[in-house]
């Protein structure tokens, strides 16, 4: 550890030492997985994003279960407010690194933890959790759940966009059960909504319901914050907003049912159609909690995407993929088929819309502007 080379970066009110990029970095190309302690400034967003949530929830403790160099768990302390801080790494370089950035930024209460985060999360209560490991986050969903008691936040971040989004069914059936065979045109939506999926179905197993206040994709990764409450009725009534979706690959028209066999065949041209899930059907944002959270730049940018669609309905329409269906001879614009179709825009996709129109209105309204 000793060995490591270091530079001092600021991020947040934070300030750090990570490990050297410079000394990591192969043909011009630096890969934070390729240094002894992970730091990803590509990950700021995330970090920022819940940062301005965890002041808003004020918990009294945060278990930052996967801390790495201990930046989230510095700026939760730091710029959240949060009076007591446990961290964790599995990795014995990232706790030494963690000590010394905790005596850097003179954090006044904490833990640190040189566990495996299952075993932490089954001995450790923490009223806020953040479970940021590399890949998928669904090893460690029951435990967490196990970890925050009768009510508490968690934080999920997922970076294994590919079985989530539809291109490794093998993989999206072995880390979330769900099916997921195609990428569907509106793919984001249906990953965010597999992974939320598997967390109410591993809450319902501890006997804890689920209410996820934000949720988003961004680049390489989705984030998911959901509120936990005990009580079997609140599982009960999370598992309720399960169900599935399909979409025609001939027409690109789109449905989701609590039941797939509502989804067998398109109700417009009458071909069979891709149906993944179960995944999550309710809520992704608590439209309260958005308007409550302060940001700038580029997180305030992707914050207030999400307040405009909050109250949309489950999936979008990605106009590329409708408009190459359809032969037609170029895209609308975005915002005119947003304002046709009295519509929102979704932060999930740069050309998709939602509405509450049927299919047919929304084609109608596309041929409107290109033929
Ligand atoms: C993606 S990094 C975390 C990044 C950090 N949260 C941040 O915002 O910069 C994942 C970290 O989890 C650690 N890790 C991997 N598997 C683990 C496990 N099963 N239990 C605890 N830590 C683990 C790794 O050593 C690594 O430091």
């Amino acid at each position: 550890m000793s060995l490591m080379k270091k530079i001092e970066i600021k991020e947040g009110k934070a300030v750090l030492h990570i490990p050297d990029p410079k000394e990591y970095t192969v043909d011009g190309k630096f890969d934070p997985a390729w240094s002894p302690v992970f730091y990803n400034p590509r990950m700021k967003l995330n970090r920022d994003i819940s940062v301005a949530v965890a002041k808003v929830f004020s918990p009294k403790t945060v278990i930052d279960a996967f801390s790495a160099s201990g930046v989230r768990g510095i700026r939760y302390a730091l710029e959240s407010g949060v009076g007591h801080i446990i961290f964790n790494d599995v990795d014995k370089n990232a706790v030494d690194l963690i000590k010394e950035n905790i005596e850097l930024n003179s954090i006044p209460s904490y833990e640190i933890y040189n566990m495996e985060a299952n075993a932490l999360l089954d001995v450790k209560r923490g009223v806020f959790i953040d479970i940021d490991p590399f890949g998928s986050p669904s090893p460690f969903i029951q435990a967490s759940m196990r970890s925050t008691g009768r009510r508490g936040l968690i934080g999920f971040t997922a970076t294994d966009l590919s079985p989530l989004e539809g291109s490794s069914p093998k993989a999206c059936m072995r880390k979330y059960g769900a099916t997921n065979k195609r990428k569907l045109s509106f793919s984001k939506e249906v990953g965010i909504r597999i992974l939320i999926g598997r967390i109410a179905k591993d809450a319902a197993v501890e006997e804890k319901g689920i209410f996820p206040v934000l949720s988003f994709y961004h680049g390489h990764f989705f984030r998911v914050f959901v509120r936990v409450e005990e009580g079997a009725t609140k599982a009960d009534n999370s598992l309720e907003k399960m169900g599935f979706v399909a979409e025609c690959e001939r027409c690109g028209y789109h449905k989701f049912s609590s039941d797939p066999c509502d989804l067998r065949r398109c109700d417009y041209c009458g071909c069979e159609m891709n149906v993944a899930g179960p995944l999550w059907l309710g809520q992704l944002q608590d439209k309260s909690l958005l308007q409550q959270l302060h940001l700038e730049g580029e997180a305030e940018k992707i914050v207030s995407k999400m307040r405009a669609e909050a109250t949309a309905p489950p999936f979008y329409y990605s106009l590329d993929k409708l408009s190459s269906r359809l032969r037609l001879s170029a895209v609308p614009s975005t915002s005119d088929i947003v304002e046709c179709t009295s519509g929102f825009y979704t932060h999930f996709d740069p050309k998709g819309i939602k509405t509450d129109l049927s299919f047919e209105k929304v084609i109608e309204c596309i041929k409107k502007f290109v033929r």
